[in-house]
């Protein structure tokens, strides 16, 4: 009760430490009090994930590794989006070379995140399809807002996810459910995702989705950090070795498959539909 209280209390304003940082598209922020990081992406309007924003979620996920934080809270600085995935623009007509330094920083990003020895969890407080879900997923507990949407959407773009950014996908759901899930392309509402099991709680405003995030950080307080660890990672051991079995061939996959014509041309329309609708 105690300790539920302190983190209610420190989550809604008290003190806190900013660590220094040397990115620009994510900021850490340690909670004095409790020791989690918040970790937010800042990349308005939505955080679409561009090389620089993956590169600078590497680092921060470093930084809040090194400082022996408590646990990790991934969240987003946008106030209606977590993050839309994967910055659609900067793979339009772009090279090779972009295109594969893209995919490498994407595999990088979920690795450092999925593979983190720390406590994770992400206050989802807005839309997160499909790169958004990816990282989502790659935490071990999630907390969003209501009538928010989250999914792989990938096959509604006329593209393949890989087996590994499936993983955290099929860490949480059914077997059955992410097979229908993943080949309909469908987008969870908050409240299908709760009743499906891709979300662990509902929360009314981003405050009260840290505060439930940092509570089930704070459920491990008594147990062992490195027994605890080596048990996360046992669990995410199998999905880890398949991905360093093919993560070479996979960049080399994915560029290939997002240079065709055919895919670059969808690509142009899915971005010229997306502005349509935002300029209504
Ligand atoms: C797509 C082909 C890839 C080929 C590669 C092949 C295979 C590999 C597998 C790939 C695995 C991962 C893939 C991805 O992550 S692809 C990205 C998929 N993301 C989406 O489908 C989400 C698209 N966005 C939306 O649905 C909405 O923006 C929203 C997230 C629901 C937020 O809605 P709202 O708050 O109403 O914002 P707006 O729609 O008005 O958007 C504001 C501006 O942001 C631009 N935008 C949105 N999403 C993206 C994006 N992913 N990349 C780049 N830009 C994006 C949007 O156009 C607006 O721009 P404007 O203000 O200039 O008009």
């Amino acid at each position: 009760m105690l300790h539920s209280n302190l983190l209610r209390l420190v989550a809604r304003g008290g003190p806190k430490r900013w660590m220094s940082t040397t990115t620009k598209l994510t900021s850490v922020e340690v909670n004095d009090k409790t020791g989690i990081a918040t970790l937010t992406l800042n990349r308005p309007p939505v955080n679409s994930q561009n090389v620089q924003l993956l590169v600078d979620l590497q680092s921060s996920i470093g930084e809040i590794e090194s400082n022996k934080s408590r646990g990790l809270i991934l969240t987003s600085a946008c106030s209606n989006v977590f993050s839309a995935g994967l910055d659609i623009l900067e793979m339009y007509n772009t090279d090779e070379e972009r295109l594969r330094t893209i995919w490498t920083e994407l595999q990088n990003a979920w690795i450092a995140l999925y593979g983190s020895s720390l406590p994770t969890a992400a206050a989802i407080n807005g839309h997160a399809p499909a790169g958004g879900c990816l990282l989502a997923t790659a935490c071990e507990y999630r907390v969003m807002l209501p009538k928010r949407l989250i999914g792989l959407n990938e096959t509604q773009l006329g593209i393949i996810a890989p087996k590994w950014l499936m993983s955290g996908f099929l860490n949480v759901l059914p077997q059955r459910v992410a097979e229908r899930a993943l080949t309909q392309g469908r987008l969870f509402t908050t409240e299908e995702a709760l009743a499906e099991g891709l979300v662990d709680e509902i929360a009314n405003t981003k405050e009260e989705a840290l505060e439930k995030c940092a509570a089930f950080i704070g459920s491990f307080t008594k147990v062992n950090p490195l027994a605890r660890s080596l048990t996360k990672l046992q669990f995410r051991a199998e999905n880890i070795k398949e991905f360093e079995k093919i993560r070479k061939k996979d960049v080399e996959d994915f560029v290939a498959l997002a240079s065709r014509p055919e895919v670059q041309k969808g690509m142009g329309i899915y971005l010229e539909n997306l502005k349509k609708k935002s300029k209504k």
